[in-house]
């Protein structure tokens, strides 16, 4: 079968919302090459992989996405650059944002980003691994999360998601109901539950994306009682949860926070992430004008967490 790849030159900050972008176009699949990931690897002391043997990218990132023949590439390019250039406007930089096609002949593409993807110890109790490694834990206590990505965002490691993660491992005492907003593959509420939260819901604007999320669950038993359905945020969702934790784009936390206010009860978290730092400073401000109280503020690389909680009669 013959495909289009598609690819976009961008940053490391815009990796996540292109490949977004190119699966909202319609894409079978994404493969990703960031200097970044690289640049941790190569700082890891204990990885035994030898870079030098990997052809990739020193500098920026290459995100490619592959159209069967179905799908008219030169009828969605327009739309794809249009909103690789609008990424700015979101605060997120996508130069150079250069756009190219070419043809492709088989699937090989589909199984390439597979041998780049390795276990990462995320904190001291999480680590992520993609689903085919036969992953020991090194640890007593170290919960290991088994991933499949598919196509959904993403393989557990992007700093957004350590951030969740490690805002999750700070705030869950065990025995908590939780909401997921914005669930991706599911990584959140698989952690959740090996921290010790009870019940959780985990929503995802797209289908394809719960989806990813109900394969990912279905890998990892201890959170075989999550469920995933599709929702945008937490609209006509009416039911407090003693949890709730969203790793999205900071333009779209901000029409959660009275939906977050109104399902939490007094002392209820609210856990935030997605949020670039230019946007810190508006997340919070929106936060605080909604009542909640500012725990603590994470932060790797560019991006920005917030912990939160509603006030209680102690505060
Ligand atoms: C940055 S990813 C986070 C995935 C995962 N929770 C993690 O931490 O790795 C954001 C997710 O939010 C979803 N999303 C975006 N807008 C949404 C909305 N309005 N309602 C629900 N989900 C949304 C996207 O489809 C995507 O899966």
């Amino acid at each position: 079968m013959q495909w289009t790849e598609v690819s976009v030159i961008t940053t490391n900050e815009a990796v996540e919302a292109v490949s977004n972008i190119l699966q909202e176009a319609g894409a079978s699949g994404v493969k990703i090459d960031d200097a970044a990931d690289y640049q941790h690897l190569q700082a890891r002391p204990d990885e035994i992989l030898d870079l030098t043997d990997i052809p990739h990218r020193t500098t920026g990132a290459e995100v490619s996405a592959y159209y069967p023949e179905t799908v008219f590439v030169p009828e969605i390019l327009p739309t794809i650059r249009q909103r690789v250039q609008d990424l700015a406007k979101f605060g997120l930089d996508p130069a150079p944002a250069e756009v190219t096609t070419q043809a492709v002949a088989d699937e090989s593409w589909a199984t390439a980003w597979q041998k780049y993807y390795h276990p990462v110890r995320i904190t001291r109790y999480l680590t992520v691994t993609p689903s085919w490694e036969a992953y020991q834990p090194v640890q007593k206590n170290e919960h290991v999360i088994r991933l499949d990505p598919g196509m959904a965002f993403g393989t557990g490691t992007h700093p957004t998601t350590q951030l969740s993660l490690t805002a999750l491992e700070m705030v869950v005492r065990g025995g908590e109901s939780m909401y997921d907003v914005g669930t991706g593959s599911g990584v959140l509420s698989i952690a959740a539950k090996y921290l010790g939260v009870d019940r959780i819901t985990a929503f995802d604007l797209d289908e394809v994306a719960v989806r990813s999320a109900k394969t990912n669950l279905a890998l990892n038993p201890v959170a075989a009682d999550v469920v995933a359905k599709p929702n945008n945020l937490l609209t006509g969702i009416h039911e407090p949860v003693d949890l709730i934790v969203a790793n999205i784009l900071a333009e779209i936390i901000l029409p959660l926070i009275p939906q977050a206010w109104e399902n939490l009860p007094a002392g209820g978290h609210f856990l935030t992430s997605g949020i670039i730092a230019d946007k810190l400073d508006e997340v919070v401000a929106a936060q605080q004008k909604q009542g909640f109280i500012i725990d603590n503020v994470l932060q790797m690389k560019d991006w920005r967490g917030v912990i939160a909680h509603k006030p209680t009669e102690d505060d």
